[in-house]
């Protein structure tokens, strides 16, 4: 991709996006400018692994870049905001992944009628697998929302959705990988304590997982088919399915869906105050 590319923030998110995109050649490190917050141990880091150029100054990375992703804790965008509000122009596209800060949150800080996106990818960035959506501000125009879908797609799939839907975008696919992870987790302790050793188990649990999903990818077929095609009548699996929801898997998912798509309309609440 053409021009440079500023990062605020060095931490898990902007490091999973990083390492996908420098894979995939989107950007090359020396393109990249990455700032982070009295830590610069991070920024040491990023630059012995990934080769990226790193500063302690906004402006610098500003004036230098177009293109900005802000990957910071939602706690910390006001702050963060004020600090490059005199450095952004309307020629800058600003990227934010904060879960729960509206674009409009964005727009009223750095004023001037700034072109913002709002993004939510996942973790699996880092794999180029993440699922992404991403919705538009007040001011941003086509070109914008086409280096952030060109961005993100280097990394997995991306939506563009109604800045509406991201909440739940938030509750799903956000958080989603932890559910997935805690699955495994579990996955693994059963098969332990059904009789299996841990590394056979986990193997097994973690294939298992992406062959399924492999499946619901390629296949064509809705994951309800998929699941009676491996549930036979009077069957292993049906005593499984039987047993998970009896004890409300499905009603769990759904309502830990909710509450994270909830707590990402509160945080909204808790950072505009
Ligand atoms: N971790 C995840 O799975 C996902 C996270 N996100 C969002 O990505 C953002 C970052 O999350 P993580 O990487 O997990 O957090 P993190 O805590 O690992 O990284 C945030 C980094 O920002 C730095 N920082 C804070 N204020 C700053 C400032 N004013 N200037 C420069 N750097 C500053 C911190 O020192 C820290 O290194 C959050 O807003 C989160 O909602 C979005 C999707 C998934
Ligand atoms: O837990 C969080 O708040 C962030 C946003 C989505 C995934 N992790």
């Amino acid at each position: 991709m053409e021009g440079r590319l500023g990062i605020i923030g060095a931490g898990s998110m902007a490091e999973a996006l990083l390492k996908g995109m420098l894979s995939c050649k989107l950007f090359s490190s020396g393109d990249v400018f990455v700032i982070n917050r009295k830590n610069d141990e991070r920024l040491n880091f990023f630059r012995e692994n990934y080769s990226v150029n790193t500063t302690r100054d906004y402006k610098e990375l500003l004036n230098g870049c177009r293109t900005i992703i802000i990957a910071v804790k939602p706690k910390d965008m006001g702050e963060l905001l004020s600090h490059i509000r005199e450095y952004v122009t309307r020629n800058h596209i600003i990227i934010s992944v904060a879960a729960g800060i509206d674009t409009g949150f964005i727009e009223n800080r750095l004023g001037k009628g700034v072109q913002v996106v709002r993004a939510m990818p996942n973790t699996s960035c880092q794999v180029k697998e993440s699922a992404t959506a991403i919705a538009r501000g007040r001011y941003t125009g086509d070109e914008a929302i086409k280096v952030a879908e060109e961005i993100f797609s280097s990394v997995g799939k991306v939506v563009i959705v109604e800045e509406q839907a991201l909440d739940a975008v938030t509750g799903l696919s956000g958080s989603g990988p932890a559910y997935v992870y805690l699955m495994l987790e579990a996955l693994t302790e059963a098969g332990i304590k059904a009789g299996l050793v841990r590394e056979i188990s986990e193997q097994l649990a973690i294939q298992t997982v992406f062959g399924a999903a492999k499946m619901a990818l390629e296949s064509g077929e809705a994951p309800v088919h998929l699941r009676r095609k491996v549930t036979s009548p009077g069957g292993t699996t049906m005593a499984g399915i039987n047993t998970l929801q009896q004890m409300g898997f499905t009603a769990s998912i759904m309502e830990a869906v909710r509450n994270a798509a909830e707590r990402s309309r509160q945080m909204m609440m808790e950072n505009s105050r």
